[in-house]
């Protein structure tokens, strides 16, 4: 395994107060958050949120305007060379290379992280079912992503950071990707994700921040995002008037206008009274939605209004 040197105590990840502007208000605004070791942190935010500005920074690729970034104790941008030939790292777009074949870019990889084994690199494009063959330019999105994963693990490296890992992958290699996260904090490794699927962070991170037009709304603890999320129901009555008289005894619920005897209610926590009162009335549809994170963070922190993209 290799050991990106510095000391080896405090968090593995440290970002404090991280400024990038790049004018009209783009880029990234005292950001702050520190990943503690063997810790899976997810990075959520909508388009041009800054993840991308943030993990580019964390590879030494940007100097920041003010604040800094550490990794394992050292600042990102002097100690550039030595952090990308020890980390691992998917690009949210992989671009270069574009005449070199998969295999042929994958060696030149293992070759600039000084990977005597290629055993790993092996599993991983079996894993993946990549055909390494052709060349990058004629690959696929998803197909490209492949190449990117296969370089970001291959050398077990023990700090990870992935910007938007599954796009482009199908449902099985998104899946695969997540029990391949999963192996890997077993193994000890830190891993830095940067997403906006939900579900992927979900099953993968045991904390997730959330970042909103170059700025962190907040961070919280996955078990706690799970208690707090609340679940949107719309239910559907026989008729109007059992829909009144649901209305009558539950005053949170939202008489739907296009559902012509619908109502909406919101559920934290309590599903069992819910779906016991509910089998008093006479019921056709019952659909549900989860609060997405955005919803759950803008509720918890909310100080900004909705869009805030600067996309
Ligand atoms: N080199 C640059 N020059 C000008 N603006 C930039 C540059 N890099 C990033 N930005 C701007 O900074 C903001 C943050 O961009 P960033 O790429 O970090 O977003 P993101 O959260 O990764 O979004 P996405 O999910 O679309 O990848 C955006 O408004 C973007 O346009």
């Amino acid at each position: 395994m290799n050991h990106p040197s510095g000391p080896e105590t405090g968090p593995a990840i440290e970002i404090c107060d991280l400024k990038k502007e790049y004018g009209k208000g783009r880029g990234v605004f005292d950001v702050s958050f520190a990943v503690e070791r063997g810790e899976t942190f997810g990075f959520l935010g909508p388009n041009g949120a800054g993840k991308t500005v943030t993990m580019r920074t964390l590879m030494g690729f940007i100097r920041p305007d003010e604040g800094d970034a550490r990794i394992n104790g050292l600042d990102c941008f002097r100690n550039r060379a030595r952090i990308q030939e020890r980390l691992g790292y998917l690009p949210g777009e992989i671009a270069c290379m574009d005449e070199m074949t998969g295999a042929a870019f994958l060696e030149f990889m293992a070759r600039m992280k000084k990977l005597r084994d290629r055993t790993r690199m092996n599993e991983l494009v079996e894993y993946f079912e990549l055909d390494p063959a052709r060349r990058i330019r004629k690959m696929s999105k998803g197909t490209k992503q492949k190449v990117g994963l296969v370089c970001a693990f291959m050398a077990s490296p023990d700090i990870i950071l992935l910007d938007e890992p599954t796009s482009g992958l199908d449902p099985l290699m998104q899946s695969r990707f997540i029990d391949l996260v999963l192996q890997e904090k077993r193994r000890g490794a830190t891993i830095l994700l940067s997403s906006h699927l939900f579900e992927e962070v979900e099953r993968t991170c045991d904390r997730v921040a959330f970042i909103r037009a170059g700025r962190l709304v907040g961070s919280m603890r996955m078990d706690d995002v799970r208690k707090s999320r609340k679940r949107v129901f719309v239910i559907t009555f026989a008729d109007a008037a059992t829909r009144d008289r649901y209305a009558r005894a539950h005053v949170d619920a939202s008489p739907q206008p296009q559902g012509a005897a619908s109502v909406e209610v919101t559920v934290a926590g309590n599903f069992d009274a819910f779906v016991k009162d509910l089998a008093a009335y006479d019921i056709v549809d019952l659909t549900a939605h989860e609060q997405t994170l955005e919803e759950l963070f803008m509720h918890l922190y909310g100080t900004m209004e909705k869009g805030g993209s600067h996309e």
